[in-house]
């Protein structure tokens, strides 16, 4: 394998550190601008290389001890938090840049995050015997991970319970996903069984894990043939709204940054008694329905049908009779509205709004609209065709709801 001794002076979308080579550019994982860092290839094509840190030659300042796994989940807890922050806003600035041609967009500063830790409300984790945790990046090895210290405690909890009742069930199951709730303080769980896991093991197991730990209130399965019993459901309340999630519906993972984040969304669009809100991409509701207070109406469009589902029901015990869900995807829904709206709300999923989503919004005509997006890139995409139809970008807000990880997440509001 090919090493080489490079000096760090970028940072990539996505997290990487990027040097150069023979004019090549250089995305070495694990590195950070300013280093010198001795790295081994892992990868060279015509136009660039990409390789990882073998060791650290010249440290950066913002250079800290990792406190728990290097399996690539927490692939920026070797950062300092404020250096985290700073390096999140020059990608968003270098891509709004280099592929959007905003040289000069209206940027505010970060959001920082209270808790920089122990902020997640929910894990996908991958199980291989008595192995529970992430893959390695870019493998399929499962990294054993006691506790993350990313997770709300009861997670860790419930973890640690699993733990101890997995060993003779270990055959049964290939991941779990857990779920807290951070207002009412209890977890849930969705166990993933194999394709020939009985019912009976995977019934088993959750009624063993459910009894050796507190604060987890049931646990789902999915294998083929289970039928699950009792549904299981997470309540968490968001800008005054008590939600009730099923296991697998998208819930935003850091509860009181979505709470911030909804707060600027609220502010920004100025919603107005008697207008119209159209929400695309609106999960279970988590805008929709904090801000259907007083409009005349609210379209949530979502294509997933358990998320639609928890969405309706959570409309009669939260006093909701304004908002109505549509199901399907958004570049085949939105053609089919009627009428026009006074705002809109688009937060997609990372590869971003389908093409036909941004020409619906012409003939919908808001006149205030909230980007949401997890991908700074896919983002200055969009935002060139929202342009292009005649929208004035006002902010681009970033706002940190994954720290220890280069994921950014950026409200950006658009007006007519
Ligand atoms: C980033 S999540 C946002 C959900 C919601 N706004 C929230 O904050 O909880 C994106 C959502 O888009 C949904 N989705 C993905 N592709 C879609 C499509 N083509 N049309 C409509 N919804 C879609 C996903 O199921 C997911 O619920």
């Amino acid at each position: 394998m090919e090493e080489l001794l490079l000096e760090i002076h970028g940072i990539a979308q996505g997290g990487d550190g990027v040097g150069r080579l023979d004019g090549m550019v250089v995305f070495v994982t694990g590195a950070l601008p300013g280093e010198v860092v001795h790295i081994r290839v892992s990868e060279r094509r015509q136009t660039y290389i990409r390789g990882t840190v073998l060791e650290v030659v010249t440290p950066a300042p913002d250079r800290i001890a990792p406190i728990t796994s290097d399996d690539g989940h927490a692939a920026w807890q070797h950062v300092a938090y404020p250096a985290q922050l700073r390096l999140k806003e020059q990608i968003v600035r270098e891509q709004l840049a280099k592929l959007a041609g905003l040289e000069t967009p209206p940027l505010a500063p970060i959001i920082p995050a209270p808790q920089p830790w122990g902020y997640r409300n929910t894990a996908r984790l991958h199980v291989a015997g008595t192995r529970i945790g992430y893959h390695y990046s870019g493998s399929r090895q499962v990294a054993d991970l006691a506790s993350d210290p990313l997770l709300l405690p009861v997670l860790n909890t419930a973890l640690a319970g699993l733990r101890e009742v997995l060993p003779p069930f270990k055959q049964a199951i290939e991941g779990v996903t857990l779920r807290a709730s951070a207002s009412y303080g209890y977890a849930i769980a969705l166990l993933h069984g194999h394709a020939n896991t009985s019912p009976a093991d995977l019934a088993d197991l959750g009624a063993a894990w459910m009894a050796h730990t507190p604060n987890l209130a049931g646990v789902a399965a999915e294998a083929p043939g289970y039928v699950q019993p009792t549904p299981v459901h997470l309540h968490d309340d968001l800008g005054g709204v008590t939600f009730m999630l099923s296991p697998e519906s998208f819930f935003q993972v850091n509860t009181p940054q979505a709470e911030r984040m909804l707060d600027l969304i609220g502010q920004e669009l100025d919603l107005q008694p008697g207008e119209r809100l159209l929400d695309a991409y609106s999960g279970v509701g988590s805008f929709a329905l904090p801000l259907a207070k007083g409009l005349d109406a609210v379209v949530a469009v979502e294509e997933n049908p358990t998320a639609v589902a928890d969405g309706v029901r959570c409309l009669p015990f939260n006093g909701i009779t304004n908002v109505e869900f549509v199901r399907g995807a958004a570049e085949r829904v939105l053609p089919q509205l009627e009428g026009q709206f006074d705002a809109a709300i688009l937060d997609p999923p990372r590869r971003g709004c389908h093409p036909a989503v941004i020409e619906e919004l012409a003939r919908l005509a808001p006149t205030r609209l909230a980007y949401i997006s997890c991908h700074p890139g896919i983002l200055a995409r969009d935002l060139g065709a929202m342009l292009r139809i005649g929208y004035r970008l006002d902010l681009v807000q970033p706002i940190d709801l994954f720290p220890q990880t280069p994921h950014i997440e950026c409200v950006v509001v658009l007006r007519k």
